[in-house]
C-alpha cells in the first residue's frame, strides 16, 4: 500500500495537517486536499501546511499553505508557529531562528526557551489594491454594505493575506455566522477576505473571533489577531503590545507602528503522527 506520512498539529485549536516536502517531493491537487481536509472522510484540518526547500540559498525553507477547500493562500500565522516547531522536531533543521519564504515574502519564526514560538509576520499593508479591496481612496475605515441590508464599518489590513476587521461590543453575541460569510464573499473583495470581529477589553487586551476565508470560523486565526491589533492601534484604541483572547486561547501581538513588522507569540501542539493511504 502506498502511504504518505503526515503530522497533525494545532495552534490554539486552529488545526493543521503538516507534510514534509523536503525529504520527498509532494504534488497536491485541490480534490485531494478537500478530501483530506474533511474530518468525516479524511484527516480533517483548517489548513494544510507544506514544508518545501527554500528557493533562495539565504533562506531555510519555503512554506506553502492550503485552505480546507483546496485553495492555496498567502499566509497563516498559527501555521507559521507550527511550521517552525515541525521542522525542528522532525530534524529538518537544528536552527531555532528561521528565515521562511511564503507566497508574500519572508517570515521569521523563532523557537523560545519556554516552548512558545515568536514570529516576525512582516509589515502590514493597508493599500486597497494590495488586499485587493475595491475603494476610491485609502482610508482608516470603510463602510461596507452587506447583502442583508446592514452596513458595517471595517478596517482593511493585509498580513500577506486579506483581513476586514470590525469592532463589536461583545464577541460572544457578535453576528459572526451571519455576517462572516457575507463579508468573506463581498464583491468589494475580489479574492475574498477573512472577517474579524474585535472586542476591546482595555488598551492591552482584546477578544477576537474570525470567520476565515474558505474555512469558516476557526478557534483562532494568527494573521487575524495581527490584523485586529494593527487596526485597533491605528484607530487609537490599543497600546503597542496586546494580548488577544481567542476561543482557542491567547496570543501576544506587538506592533510599533507604520513600516514596522508585527510580532506574534503563541503556543503549538503536536497532536499525532499518521500515515495517509494513497491507494
Ligand atoms: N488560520 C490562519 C489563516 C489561514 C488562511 C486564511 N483562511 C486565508 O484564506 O487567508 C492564521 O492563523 O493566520
Amino acid at each position: 500500500m502506498k502511504t504518505l506520512p503526515f503530522t497533525k498539529m494545532h495552534g490554539l485549536g486552529n488545526n493543521f495537517m503538516v507534510l514534509d516536502g523536503v525529504r520527498q517531493p509532494i504534488q497536491l491537487n485541490p480534490e485531494q486536499l478537500r478530501l483530506w481536509g474533511d474530518w468525516r472522510l479524511g484527516v480533517g484540518f483548517d489548513q494544510l501546511l507544506l514544508v518545501e526547500p527554500a528557493d533562495h540559498p539565504d533562506n531555510d525553507f519555503k512554506y506553502r499553505i492550503f485552505n480546507c477547500d483546496g485553495s492555496e493562500v498567502e499566509q497563516c500565522g498559527n501555521g507559521a508557529r507550527c511550521f517552525a516547531r515541525y521542522v525542528y522536531d522532525h530534524g529538518l533543521t537544528e536552527k531555532r531562528a528561521l528565515r521562511v519564504e511564503t507566497a508574500r515574502g519572508l517570515i521569521r519564526p523563532q523557537l523560545e526557551a519556554d516552548g512558545m514560538v515568536t514570529v516576525d509576520m512582516g509589515v502590514p499593508v493597508f493599500a486597497p489594491a494590495n488586499l485587493p479591496f475595491v475603494a476610491d481612496a485609502e482610508s482608516l475605515t470603510y463602510p461596507l454594505a452587506l447583502a442583508d441590508g446592514q452596513t458595517v464599518q471595517v478596517s482593511i489590513v493585509s498580513m500577506g493575506n486579506p483581513h476586514a476587521v470590525q469592532r463589536v461590543d461583545d464577541v460572544d453575541t457578535a453576528p459572526v455566522s451571519v455576517q462572516g460569510p457575507q463579508i468573506e464573499q463581498h464583491p468589494r473583495f475580489p479574492q475574498k477576505v477573512n472577517a474579524g470581529f474585535l472586542q476591546v477589553v482595555d488598551r492591552q487586551h482584546i477578544r477576537l473571533r474570525v470567520y476565515e476565508r474558505a474555512a469558516g470560523e476557526t478557534l483562532a486565526c494568527g494573521t487575524g489577531a495581527c490584523a485586529a491589533v494593527v487596526a485597533g492601534i491605528r484607530q487609537g484604541w490599543l497600546d503597542a503590545a496586546v494580548t488577544v483572547q481567542t476561543r482557542g486561547g491567547e496570543l501576544r501581538i506587538r506592533w510599533e507602528g507604520p513600516g514596522q513588522p508585527v510580532w506574534m507569540t503563541g503556543p503549538t501542539v503536536t497532536v499525532f503522527e499518521g500515515q495517509l493511504s494513497l491507494d
